[in-house]
């Protein structure tokens, strides 16, 4: 099958402006190939002066020209935009939808015997650390399609999955920059309470949680290990873990993951 040349993104929110980013400034994707429907003008208009996107309101004028389709409208609103577009793809346009919880199969319905790949980013896509995972359909096998593994890879980690996964890989990667940017806030309230100043307070602690990240990615060694470095006996750190295993941080963040993995099952049977 040739590789994809043009592509059409059905919604144009924040998710949509990730990628646009990715594939227009890393992969070095050429606009005039890119189309984009969403719903608010602005935001079209603000689409096309980033960057030099065909943005509308409508996909009439491009969804039966285009060799792949990228679904990014939040899961309610996803039956309105099938029943917009699927009879008017070209028949073998390639379909990638990022729509938090739903499967192939309710894809498939939408678009038989396309190749679909359904993939689950995050929004540090936005500053090309995103980690997402994807998933094929059989067409999208028979076909080897690289064009998710393209242009997810092109803004941060990309990991091709079993579809019984995703949900977890919502609940865990997909919703996991907002247990981050909690976790920031926190850590900096609590440097401010031991009498930090505030913007100094939140620059420690995110660049704490970016270092840490790295070295566990980088190191490749288990974070028990990592943590057993920063924790001298009778020291410091242990009088801190101590507290957050009393408080049950871990236990929290365990039970976060299992909640927006089951919210993420639910979506996907709203019909
Ligand atoms: N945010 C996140 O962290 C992540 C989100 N996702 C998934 O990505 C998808 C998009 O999320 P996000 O970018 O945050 O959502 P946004 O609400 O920012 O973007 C969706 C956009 O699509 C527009 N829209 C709705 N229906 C149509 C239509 N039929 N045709 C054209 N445009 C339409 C909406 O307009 P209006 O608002 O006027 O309806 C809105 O501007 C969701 O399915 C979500 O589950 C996946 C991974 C992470
Ligand atoms: O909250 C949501 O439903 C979306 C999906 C993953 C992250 N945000």
């Amino acid at each position: 099958m040739e590789k994809v040349q043009s592509i059409g993104f059905i919604g144009g929110g924040m998710m949509a402006g990730a990628i646009l980013d990715g594939m227009v400034n890393r992969i070095k994707k050429n606009p005039t190939e890119i189309f984009v429907s969403e719903r608010r003008q602005e935001r079209c208009d603000e689409l096309h002066d980033m960057y030099g996107v065909s943005a509308s309101t409508s996909a009439d004028s491009f969804i039966g020209n285009v060799d792949a389709v990228l679904l990014a409208v939040k899961p309610q609103a996803l039956d309105a935009a099938l029943d917009e577009i699927a009879s008017k793809v070209k028949s073998d346009a390639r379909i990638i939808s990022i729509v938090a919880g739903v499967p192939l199969a309710r894809l498939e319905k939408a678009f038989p015997g396309h190749p679909i790949v359904r993939v689950m980013p995050n929004t540090p896509l936005s500053v090309g650390e995103g980690m997402s995972a994807y998933t094929f359909n059989d067409a999208a096998e028979a076909v080897k399609d690289t064009t998710a593994e393209e242009i997810f890879s092109s803004c941060g980690k990309a990991v091709k999955v079993a579809e019984s996964l995703m949900d977890a890989v919502t609940g865990l990667s997909g919703s996991g920059p907002a247990y981050a940017f909690l976790m920031i806030d926190a850590l900096s309230d609590g440097g401010v309470m031991a009498g930090l100043p505030r913007d100094y307070a939140r620059i420690m602690a995110a660049q704490t949680l970016l270092g840490a990240a790295k070295m566990v990615l980088e190191t490749g060694k288990h974070p028990d290990a990592l943590r057993d470095a920063v924790t001298s006996p009778a020291g410091t750190t242990i009088a801190g873990v101590r507290v957050m295993e009393q408080q049950g941080v871990r236990g929290a963040l365990i039970d976060a993951v299992m909640a927006a993995t089951r919210r993420s099952e639910e979506l996907g049977k709203l019909k």
